[in-house]
């Protein structure tokens, strides 16, 4: 019921596939954080990097995390890229209702995020065409940093907003313990980056990922 997605913002990318294969069998899902150095600032990779990642791990379900300003002129791109599940910030479009329904036209699964200032009660107008919410506990734009402890009222009030379908989704500062917290306060998919990128032991970390998950 939990799921595990691998950021690999903070891995090796001059080895990526090598880095991506060490744990492949070890995850739920690759998320894949595209910045522009607009929305936020940092650029990191686009649509070449996923398209040729897709050729590469066919089966890996790719979770991408659109950090762009104007999602709107590009969602179709990432779509055709290979992305099985589209998230895109709602700050940073007027079109939120309208790309949603277009992804879910083309057979994907659909998502908003919300950075850690953003009211999640934003979220009610467009909530039944939600397959996730992605809930930033650390400011967009880079792999490293301190978890925010208080969204986690913010993920329980997503939860009360969403109800049980919707898969609510975390990232950003998740480790063994976080993972627990975040948990608690009602988060089902776990997005974790330089825990398991930065670690010497990265399958070691997976498994103490996952042995937290069932305490
Ligand atoms: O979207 C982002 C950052 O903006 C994340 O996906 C991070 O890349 C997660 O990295 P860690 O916080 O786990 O290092
Ligand atoms: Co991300």
């Amino acid at each position: 019921m939990y799921k595990l997605s691998a950021s690999i913002l903070n891995a090796n990318f001059a080895r990526l596939g090598d880095e991506i294969r060490e744990v492949e069998d070890l995850i739920d899902e690759l998320h894949l954080d595209v910045m522009d150095g607009h929305y936020v600032d940092n650029i990191s990779f686009g649509l070449p990097v996923i398209g040729t990642l897709r050729k590469e791990f066919s089966s890996l379900v790719f979770d991408t995390h659109l950090m762009i300003s104007h999602p709107e002129r590009y969602w179709e791109e990432f779509i055709e890229a290979g992305s099985d599940i589209l998230v895109f910030h709602l700050e940073a479009t007027p079109k939120a209702f309208l790309i949603l329904q277009r992804i879910k036209e083309k057979g994907r699964l659909a998502g908003i995020s919300l950075n850690p200032a953003t009211d999640v009660r934003l979220l009610e107008p467009v909530k039944d065409l939600l397959d996730r919410v992605l809930i930033m506990t650390v400011e967009p734009g880079f792999g490293g940093q301190r978890f925010l402890t208080p969204m986690l009222r913010k993920i329980e009030q997503a939860r009360e907003i969403l109800g049980d379908r919707v898969d609510i989704e975390v990232d950003g500062g998740i480790n063994p313990t976080t993972i627990v917290e975040a948990r608690s306060a009602g988060a089902t998919t776990f997005v974790v980056g330089s825990s398991i990128f930065q670690s010497e032991d990265k399958r070691g970390e997976i498994l103490r990922l996952r042995e937290a998950l069932a305490t």
